[in-house]
């Protein structure tokens, strides 16, 4: 079968070395004969770091779509203008879509997958959550017959790695994101990875695989880890913890899912607080399985690739399901506020805070700062008793 990848940065490299390199090993496991007839990019007088033949290099996707012989194209330019049109032209080209772009699938997913319906072709999108790690195709298949009530993890590579460059080498944010961009690890727009939207992408494609229907991405409460500073991941190693960045789902009811992604100070008794650098670790909880846990490299060239080239193959030996029951309109999930829901936090307020005056007690007292726990208590309440303080910080607790 004869396919097109679209965009060889970072992941499009990958897949691209990815196929000619185990062409023949893909063969003989799958059987599936996977031809690369265009390799598109803007740039393609660049040094690549392996050996192909250049011929199939061009710089206008639109022959990729104009080509009857093309089957699959692999969209992996990201962004959600440019690729949405590709992928969409793609679709009415009679062409199924492998695509890593979690923020196209989260926005647009509904839209999308009922184009590629109308056109009886496939939309796969393994390498959007989690990198290399199975976590789409075990929610779709090899968890069916559960139903999945709560999904938990660390999902986004660059601020784990982040994270876990400023606990165990003291690096400042700042040059850790550097790395984790030079690594490739990073979106093109960084804010998406350090300001939790791009783990709300993922946990928003994994809610609606595990439930069913769709969640308004807009509708979802963010948080990312910009506001985290070297005291508190010093005051979470002093309650034997760690923070994450914690993206998670809980069911409530036939309609309603309590989704959000925040950072967390997760005891070190949990296997996420173990998760360190560019990898994900993701739990679900399935009515039959109970506790099962997904753990790989969540970002990079070689792992997001593994994945990409596993949807492609999955389309050339139609091994595949066809459902209406992901992304559709028909079932549109009502989020819950998080913020009204009672839980144990951390708070930080700075020292002008007046304490006597509140129901809270001092843990600890590092520089200008009071650390409290506070347990059976929403963020809303909080947020309200600790208004006056002129510096604040909340985070969950995963004891
Ligand atoms: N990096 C990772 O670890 C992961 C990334 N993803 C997702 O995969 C997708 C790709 O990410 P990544 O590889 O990191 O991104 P990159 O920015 O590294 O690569 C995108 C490539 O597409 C090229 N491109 C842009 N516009 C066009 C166009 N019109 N025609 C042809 N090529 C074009 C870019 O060229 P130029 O640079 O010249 O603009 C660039 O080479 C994104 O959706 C991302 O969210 C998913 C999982 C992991
Ligand atoms: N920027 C993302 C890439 C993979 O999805 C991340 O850091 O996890």
């Amino acid at each position: 079968m004869k396919i097109g990848i679209i965009g060889l940065g970072t992941v499009g490299e990958g897949v691209l070395k990815v196929l000619v390199k185990e062409k023949e090993s893909i063969f003989e496991k799958s059987r599936a004969k996977v031809e690369v007839k265009y390799a598109c990019d803007l740039n393609i007088n660049r040094d690549f770091s392996f050996d192909f033949d250049k011929s199939i290099l061009i710089d206008d996707y639109k022959k990729v779509i104009a080509d009857p012989e093309i089957k699959i194209v692999v969209e992996l330019i990201g962004g959600e203008t440019l690729a949405k049109t590709i992928i969409t032209e793609a679709f009415r080209a009679k062409k199924s879509v492998v695509t890593a772009n979690k923020a196209l699938i989260a926005k647009h997913g509904v839209e999308l997958f009922q184009i590629a319906k109308e056109n009886g072709v496939s939309f796969l999108f393994e390498a959007a959550v989690g990198g290399g790690i199975p976590i789409v195709t075990p929610l779709m298949e090899s968890l069916v017959a559960n139903t999945i009530t709560e999904i938990r993890g660390i999902m986004n590579g660059t601020s784990n790695y982040i994270l876990t460059k400023m606990k165990n080498e003291n690096l400042s944010f700042d040059e850790a994101l550097k790395i984790a961009s030079e690594k490739g690890y990073a979106e093109a727009d960084p804010t998406y990875d350090v300001d939790g939207i791009d783990a709300g992408h993922k946990i928003n494609i994994l809610a609606s695989l595990a439930y069913g229907g769709s969640i308004k991405f807009k509708d979802m409460q963010l948080k990312g880890i910009r506001d985290i500073s070297t005291i508190d991941i010093f005051a979470a190693n002093q309650l034997d913890s760690t923070i994450k960045l914690i993206a998670s789902s809980k069911l409530f009811s036939e309609t309603s899912a309590q989704i959000s992604v925040e950072p967390t100070v997760v005891s070190n008794n949990r296997i996420l607080s173990k998760v360190d650098d560019v990898y994900n670790a993701i739990e679900t909880i399935g009515s039959y399985t109970d506790k099962t846990l997904f753990y790989g490299k969540g970002a990079g060239m070689n792992p997001t690739a593994s994945a990409v080239v596993a949807d492609i193959v999955k389309i050339v030996t139609r091994n595949h399901i066809e459902s209406d029951y992901f992304f559709n309109s028909t079932k549109v999930f009502e989020i819950v506020d998080s913020n009204t829901i009672k839980s144990s936090y951390y708070i930080r307020v700075s020292d002008d805070f007046d304490i006597e005056k509140s129901p809270f007690e001092v843990e600890d007292k590092i520089e200008n700062y009071y650390i409290i726990l506070a347990e059976n208590i929403s963020k809303n309440e909080i947020d309200e008793i600790i208004k006056d303080a002129k510096e604040k910080l909340v985070l969950k607790i995963l004891k």
